[in-house]
C-alpha cells in the first residue's frame, strides 16, 4: 500500500499543495495491483444546480483519480480519452470515494476504470480513460 499526499510545488486542482482554489486531495493504492482512491468530502463549490455536484466536477475527479493509479507506479501520462457515465447525482451534502483500477496497458497505452461512490456503496458515475504515459518502455 502507498499513499501520496499534496506536494508542495505543485499546483494541481485536485491533488497539489499549492493550489489555493484546489482540493488537495491524499491517494492510496496498491503499485502493484494497479489501484488508487480517496474519500472526501466534496466543497460546496463543486456545485452544479441544487446540492449535485457539477457534471464538469465529476469528471475531474474520475480523471483525477485515474491518473494516480499511474502515479502509483511511478509512470507520468497524459488523459488522451475519457468516457463517463453519470449514473446518478452526486450529493454534495456527504463524504464520496473515488476509486480507480487499471485494466490493461499495451505499451504507453494505458486502459483505466474509475468510479465514485457514496458511503452506501451506490455507483455515482463511472469511467474509462485512455492515458498515454510518458516514461515507459513496456
Ligand atoms: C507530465 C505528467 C502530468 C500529469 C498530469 C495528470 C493530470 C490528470 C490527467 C489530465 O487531466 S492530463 C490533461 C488532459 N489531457 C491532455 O491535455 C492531453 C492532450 N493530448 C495530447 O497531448 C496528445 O493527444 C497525447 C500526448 C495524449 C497523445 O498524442 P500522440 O500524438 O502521441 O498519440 P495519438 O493521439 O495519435 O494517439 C495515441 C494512441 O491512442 C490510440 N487511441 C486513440 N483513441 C483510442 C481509443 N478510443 N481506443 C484505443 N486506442 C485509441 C491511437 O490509435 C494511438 O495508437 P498508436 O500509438 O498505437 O498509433
Amino acid at each position: 500500500m502507498k499513499t501520496l499526499a499534496p506536494k508542495t510545488g505543485n499546483s494541481c486542482f485536485g491533488c497539489g499543495a499549492d493550489n489555493p482554489l484546489g482540493l488537495k486531495l491524499t491517494f492510496h493504492g496498491d503499485p502493484e495491483k494497479g489501484t488508487a482512491w480517496t474519500e472526501f468530502l466534496p466543497p460546496h463549490f463543486l456545485a452544479g444546480g441544487a446540492n449535485m455536484m457539477h457534471g464538469g466536477f465529476i469528471a475531474l475527479l474520475l480523471d483525477e483519480v485515474s491518473s494516480k493509479v499511474l502515479s502509483m507506479q511511478g509512470k507520468r501520462g497524459v488523459t488522451r480519452n475519457l468516457e463517463i457515465s453519470y449514473q446518478k447525482p452526486v450529493n454534495l451534502s456527504g463524504p464520496v470515494r473515488l476509486e480507480g483500477s487499471l485494466i490493461r496497458h499495451e505499451g504507453r497505452k494505458h486502459f483505466i476504470k474509475a468510479r465514485i461512490l457514496n458511503p452506501g456503496g451506490d455507483v455515482l458515475a463511472e469511467s474509462e480513460a485512455l492515458f498515454l504515459v510518458f516514461n515507459t518502455s513496456s
